[in-house]
């Protein structure tokens, strides 16, 4: 059995929307809007399972819309149902081309929008647990490389689009092949956990801040919305927790302790051409903070480009 699913239902005609809560309200929680603008902010602050989507809208439209929702980390995912009396094949091909997950012609039969909505949440139930199980590192439990991978792809194009800042730190353990030379992997893998659960735990924003395995003993974040102080205070918690674990490290060649090194890369007006720019410019200033000491935050900001 389901539970109270969440909807969403945008639709500037007060009849369409009156029609449609009668429609679902039995068995979801029906949550009404006017605009596609409304409905942007809506999402900003609560989380939806689904939405029904009008097109021809005063203000944004609902293509609009759906753009504006598939850029965000916070709302890509959410499955949207496009709802219109536009029943040409090219609109409704268009709707599907930009990620809309059905497709209702109105006027609409009730028991047909019943059962497409019933089918959407089913999807999107098990597509959930895929997802979940597929953006989690096997060892720390944390998100893994892909997770960060899309969420930086998706950051980028919104912080291009908006030009908006985005930062991406790097994040390396010091001196981590002589910890396993010392203390045996297993204690290295121990280690590599209690490191990436005292990463997460930095995080204050939720939603929009994580912190994933990037692979071996290296870490990475992706920032929205974060310039480059803001990150430099970010990389210092994450810098002040690790260091905060005391995990002994008789072998470090620059503490008595586990530390950790991080290089940041920031697009102060997302200027910046390709998603892999900012890896690169974190990357080498992880190279840095390496080469200054280890224990160390080096940070760089890219010029237009
Ligand atoms: N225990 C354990 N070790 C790992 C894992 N993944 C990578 N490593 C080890 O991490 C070590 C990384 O070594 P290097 O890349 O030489 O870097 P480092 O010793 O940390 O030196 P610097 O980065 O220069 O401070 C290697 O010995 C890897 O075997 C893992 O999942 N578990």
């Amino acid at each position: 059995m389901l539970k109270k699913a969440k909807i969403l239902i945008v639709d500037d005609d007060p009849l369409n929307r009156l029609v449609l809560e009668k429609t679902l309200a039995n068995d979801h929680e029906i949550f009404l809007v006017e605009s596609g603008e409304k409905a942007l902010t809506f999402v900003k602050s609560t989380t939806v399972d689904l939405i029904i989507l009008d097109i021809v809208m005063p203000g944004i439209n609902g293509y609009e819309v759906l753009i504006q929702l598939k850029e965000n980390s916070t709302t890509h995912a959410i499955p949207v149902i496009f709802i219109s009396a536009n029943t040409s094949d090219d609109d409704e091909a268009k709707g599907f081309e930009l990620g809309a997950m059905d497709y209702i012609a109105k006027p609409f039969s009730p028991a047909i929008v019943r059962a497409r909505v019933r089918n959407q949440l089913l999807i999107k139930q098990k597509n959930d647990l895929l997802e979940m199980l597929a953006s989690i590192d096997g060892l720390t439990e944390i998100p893994n490389r892909r997770y960060l991978d899309e969420s930086l792809s998706r950051e980028w194009r919104r912080s291009r689009r908006a030009g908006t800042p985005l930062s991406v730190l790097l994040i390396d353990i010091d001196h981590f092949k002589r910890y396993n030379d010392c203390y045996g992997h297993r204690a290295g893998d121990d280690c590599l956990k209690r490191v990436a659960h005292a990463l997460v735990a930095a995080c204050e924003r939720g939603g929009t801040d994580f912190v994933a395995r990037y692979g071996g003993e290296e870490f990475a974040a992706v920032l929205p919305d974060i310039n480059q102080q803001e990150a430099l205070e970010f990389a210092n918690k994450l810098r002040d927790a690790v260091n905060a674990l005391a995990i002994p490290h008789k072998a470090s060649l620059n503490a008595a302790h586990i530390t950790i090194s991080i290089g940041v890369a920031t697009t102060e007006f997302g200027q910046v051409y390709a998603e892999h720019i900012l890896l690169e410019e974190a990357d080498l200033g992880l190279y840095q903070a390496k080469g200054s000491g280890r224990d160390k935050i080096i940070t760089r900001v890219i010029a237009a480009s």
